[in-house]
């Protein structure tokens, strides 16, 4: 089934709850973010943010209210939901045995084909994210800021109309995280909506929308 555009938010959440065993995870929140939008979630440890990320991939269930993807409910097991929304949250599966450039590509051909312009796309991405003097490296010969860029090139390196970011600034340092924000900022012109879940000043300064959770 096609997910619905014209005039409705891209991602929104109508009182969205979660509570466990009486212990409110996520308090019921309400937002939504249109095509184009960069929005951030924000809020002290144990707030709620990577509750209220992972209430839209499902892999944390709702009690209360409800989050929808294109005016629909949020259900990853619809693969055209699966198309319109990219995510880092949980951890991407990573390949011990394939460089971080086969990787990255392979990723590019699943989504746009094995061509020459999905390789372009995929050394754009690896150039953008400043992980060009690395990439012919496995995963185990990078550091922890470099396998988080490189998680952010698997993610930015598909097609989306959404996606979902917890904490992109990790292990990161300044000038990374501008690169991060600067790619955002970006996508966020070409149409993609983001929600961010943050501490880096950098981005909720950069973001013109914002929930606030805790
Ligand atoms: N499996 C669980 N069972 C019970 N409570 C949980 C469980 N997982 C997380 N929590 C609680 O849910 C609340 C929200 O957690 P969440 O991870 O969404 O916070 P967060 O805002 O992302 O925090 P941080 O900024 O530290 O990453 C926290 O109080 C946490 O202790």
């Amino acid at each position: 089934m096609a997910v619905r555009t014209t005039g409705v938010p891209v991602l929104a959440a109508d009182g969205a709850t979660v509570a466990v065993g009486g212990t409110t995870l996520l308090a019921p929140t309400t937002f939504a973010v249109a095509p184009g939008g960069f929005w951030c979630v924000t809020g002290g440890n144990g707030s709620g943010k990577t509750t209220l990320l992972r209430a839209f991939l499902g892999s944390r269930s709702l009690t209360g209210g409800s989050c929808s993807i294109g005016g629909e409910p949020a259900d990853m097991a619809r693969p055209s939901h699966r198309r319109v929304l990219a995510s880092l949250v949980e951890p991407v599966p990573i390949a011990r045995d394939m460089t971080l450039r086969e990787q990255v590509s392979l990723v590019a051909a699943s989504w746009y084909g094995n061509t020459s312009d999905t390789a372009g796309r995929a050394e754009g991405i690896i150039e953008r994210l400043g992980l060009s003097p690395f990439v012919e490296r496995f995963p185990h010969q990078v550091s922890s800021g470099q396998l988080q860029l490189f998680s952010l090139a698997l993610t930015f390196v598909r097609p989306a109309r959404a996606a979902l970011l917890d904490e992109p600034e990790r292990h990161l340092d300044d000038h990374r995280v501008g690169l991060v924000a600067g790619l955002i900022a970006e996508r966020a012109e070409q149409g993609t909506a983001f929600l961010v879940a943050t501490h880096e000043a950098a981005l909720v300064e950069a973001c013109d929308g914002r929930v606030e959770l805790g």
